[in-house]
């Protein structure tokens, strides 16, 4: 039967990008995508501005929400700190075994930890299950209308704390209308949107960074 385009992703990464090389990782992905078939990877003009929120939290404990096939776990994990955890969930079993094989060929296993299953489903586990006492870091790019009753979810399993940052995908294109106007009009959070467009094409999209404030 015909391979999947997440498995031609794959071996576009095993074909053009060198073992134990992030950036390598990165722009065979980037490549595949904007030349041989479009994929829903954060992307390089989203990616950079990713890029610079992970390097200005410098998080110790991170968490993704929608591994797809692991292009920005491994934009977020060759950023952490030695001794930094990234927690990165897919329900789909295909993509997540696509995505190890990804974050392996970037040599970053070491620091992802990821887990196959719905976000809620793990969310209210992860104190017991990861020992994990507060995220200094979350990107939310699972579908788009978890957003909102997972940040709920996030901030009733007392997983954020004063400072925590939480970086939205998509908050234009496919767009999480409700999640925008709850965390723009809470008191809890400071917001700022910033502009880019949907990964590999002219379209608007843009990520919506939240700083949890108690
Ligand atoms: C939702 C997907 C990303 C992944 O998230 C996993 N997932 C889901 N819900 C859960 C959960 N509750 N827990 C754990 N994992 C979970 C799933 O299996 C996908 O692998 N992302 C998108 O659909 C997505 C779509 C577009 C897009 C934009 C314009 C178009 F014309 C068409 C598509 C762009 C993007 O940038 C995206 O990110
Ligand atoms: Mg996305």
């Amino acid at each position: 039967t015909r391979s999947t385009r997440p498995q031609r992703m794959l071996k576009a990464v095993q074909k053009n990008a060198t073992r134990g090389d992030p950036l390598s990782v990165i722009s065979a992905i980037d490549r595949f995508c904007r030349h041989s078939e479009w994929a829903m990877n954060v992307g390089d003009e989203k990616g950079t501005i990713l890029d610079s929120v992970v390097s200005e939290v410098n998080p110790a404990m991170a968490l993704e929400l929608g591994t797809y096939c692991g292009y920005s776990t491994v934009r977020i994990a060759r950023l952490l700190p030695p001794g930094a955890r990234l927690v990165t969930l897919e329900f789909n079993g295909d993509y997540a075994a696509i995505a190890r094989q990804v974050i392996e060929w970037a040599g970053l296993e070491d620091m992802v930890q990821l887990v196959e299953g719905a976000s809620g489903d793990w969310i209210p586990r992860m104190k017991e299950h990861f020992g994990v006492k507060t995220f200094d870091f979350i990107f939310l790019d699972h579908w788009k209308d978890r957003y909102l009753p997972d940040i709920k979810l996030l901030e009733e399993c007392g997983l954020l704390r004063k400072g925590t940052v939480v970086l939205a995908d998509n908050v234009i294109c496919p767009g999480t209308p409700d999640y925008l106007e709850y965390i723009r009009n809470s008191p809890s959070y400071e917001s700022n949107y910033f502009r880019s467009h949907l990964e590999y094409t002219k379209a608007e999209d843009g990520l919506e960074k939240s700083v949890y404030v108690g």
